[in-house]
Parts: C-alpha cells; structure tokens; sequence
C-alpha cells in the first residue's frame, strides 16, 4: 500500500487564503493592519531559508511585514533594546526571533522579554505555561500546523496513540501537549528512550521532530499509521553537471520506506514547513485580534 501524501504546501495556502479574508476584513471594517517584525541575528543557513518565504508570505496576506537583521556581534542589551521598542510598537502584533542565537545571547532571557501577547512563536515561558494548563495562549507554530494537518485527516484525534519522537521546546513537548489537548494517549520519545523501534510500533500518529536526516525507517510504522515529518535536513546529492556539490531537502523520516506501510504522510519539502509559516501569520492575526478585543478567526487557532 502506498501512503496518501498529506500536502501541507497546498494545506498552507487555504490557510493563507482564510487569514487574507480576514485581514482584509481588519482593515476594511476596524482601519487595523497586522504587523509582523522578525529579528534575526548573524546568519544561520535554516533561519535564512525560513525567513526569505515569510516576508513575501506576510505582504501576500495583506500584513505590514519588518525585518531586523542585526549583526552576529550584536550585545545582549541592545537586542533587549529593540525588542522592548517592538513591545511598545503598537503597529507591530508579532514578533519573532530568530532561532538558535548566537551563543554569546541567553535566548530564555531574550524570548521571555517578548511581550507574551506578541509572542508568536509561542515560546514565552507564560505561553508555555498557559498551553500546559489547556489556557488560551499563543501556539507555537509548527505544532499548531500539524495538528491542523492530523485534525484534517482524521476528523477526532480521541484516543489514538501518538508518539512524538524529539523533546524541544519548540516542536516535541508543545506537540505533546497539543496532542494531549485533543486527547491522544502521548508518548514523548527521544534520543535516551530504550526499543524506540517498538516505542514507534505503537504508535497510530508518529510525529518525527529529531532533526536527525532519514532516522526512521518504514519498518519502525505501524500499518496504517499517520506519519508527520517534522525534520528539514539539507544532505549531499552528489555533483551538478558543471561539477558543483548538489543538495537535497529530506526528512526525519525515510519517505520511500514510510510510504509502504503508512496510512498517510508528510512530504519534505511540502509538508510542515509550509504550514509552519502560515500559522506564523495566523497567530500574527490572532495576536492582533486579541489585542484589539476583536472576536478571533475560527480554525486559525486551537
Ligand atoms: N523563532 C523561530 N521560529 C521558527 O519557526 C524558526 C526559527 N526561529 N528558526 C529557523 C527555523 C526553520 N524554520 C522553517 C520553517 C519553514 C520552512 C519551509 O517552509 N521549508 C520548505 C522548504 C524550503 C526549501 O526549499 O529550502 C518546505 O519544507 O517545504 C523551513 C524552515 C522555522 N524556524
């Protein structure tokens, strides 16, 4: 059996469609603009490839969109500085940084000094705590694409069993919760975990966020199972014609051996990536309804 691709290129662009309606709407009905403000310090080769398809995606919905690049030696204080100026920037409803900082950066100290309200990566140390405890918060992104995606294709997630190999702040413990949230029984896998393979086996929803290219073969999947591949790893693809090395986007997950025994899979590229930006706009909107005291935009949110 081969596996149905669940297309988050496509996914993402009705999501795009839905927040453009709605923006539309803010200005037409309110005169309000959603402002989103990215800052991105020095120069990570995975920041630079996300941030390239944000801006134009920010402009095409209809929002006001700013970049910061600040240099690789920038001060801890005078990134404070600008963030505490975007805090009080009332044309500004999101702001995100960039991730990983340099190392020179305490990126807890920078992310909690985000106002939670325009934290739309929803890694404010008060999100995280408002997501645990099932309050209304900000969602981070890529989690909130996937499970747009699984609630997509399975209606209910009830009951199932999900397991979410990887532990980051940013993917594996908000995706844990998320899944908790809709009430699968969740396991959080990682690089420590003892007979991952048969941990996997278990599993009716896989969620693979190690970062670690190709790690989970087809025969990990249990037959029918749902796959989201949340790795984006650039490996070698050999040489061009005129000689020079070529690369190619792949997974955590080996998609030809994954396609054989799962019910459904994510594609890399054109699976979570895509869907990781357009939730980044749909909590811009969100935050910016929010604030305003506007009713929020169904389906956009949890
Ligand atoms: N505070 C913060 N928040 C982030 O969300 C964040 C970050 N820092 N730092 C960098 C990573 C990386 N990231 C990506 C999102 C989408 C694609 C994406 O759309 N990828 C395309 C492929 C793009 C290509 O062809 O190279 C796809 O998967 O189809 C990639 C990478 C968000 N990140």
């Amino acid at each position: 059996m081969t596996a149905t691709r669940i297309d988050g290129k496509a996914f993402a662009a009705t999501v795009r469609e839905k927040v453009a309606v709605h923006v539309a709407n803010l200005k037409a009905e309110h005169g309000i603009t959603p402002g989103l403000a990215v800052v991105l310090v020095g120069e990570d080769p995975a920041s630079q490839v996300y941030v390239r398809s944000k801006g134009k995606q920010t402009q095409e919905v209809g929002m006001k969109s700013v970049e910061h690049k600040l240099d690789a030696a920038t001060s801890e204080a005078d990134l404070l500085a600008l963030i505490d100026k975007l805090n009080r920037d009332e044309t500004i409803h999101g702001i995100l940084v960039q991730l990983p900082l340099p190392k020179h950066l305490n990126e807890d100290l920078v992310i909690n000094a985000i106002d939670p309200a325009k934290d739309v990566d929803g890694f404010h140390i008060s999100n995280v705590g408002l997501l645990g405890t099932g309050q209304k918060s900000m969602v981070p992104c890529t989690p909130l694409g996937c499970l747009m995606m699984l609630r997509d294709h399975h209606g209910s997630l009830s009951g199932m069993d999900a397991v979410v190999i990887g532990r980051s702040n940013i993917v594996g413990k908000p995706m844990a919760q998320l899944l908790l949230g809709d009430s699968c029984t969740v396991t959080i896998a990682h690089s420590r975990t003892k007979d991952l393979p048969d941990v996997v086996r278990r599993a009716d929803i896989v969620v693979a966020a190690v970062g670690r290219a190709e790690m989970v073969p087809g025969s990990w999947i249990k037959p029918g199972a749902t796959v989201i591949d949340v790795g984006i790893n650039r490996v070698d693809a050999g040489l061009k014609d005129d000689g020079s090395p070529k690369t190619r986007l792949v997974g955590d997950v080996d998609f030809a051996s994954a396609c054989e025994i799962a019910g459904a899979i994510t594609p890399v590229p054109g699976g979570v990536g895509p869907m990781t930006i357009a939730c980044l706009l749909a909590n811009t909107l969100t935050a910016c309804c929010r604030v305003n005291g506007l009713a929020e935009p169904e389906g956009l949110t949890v």
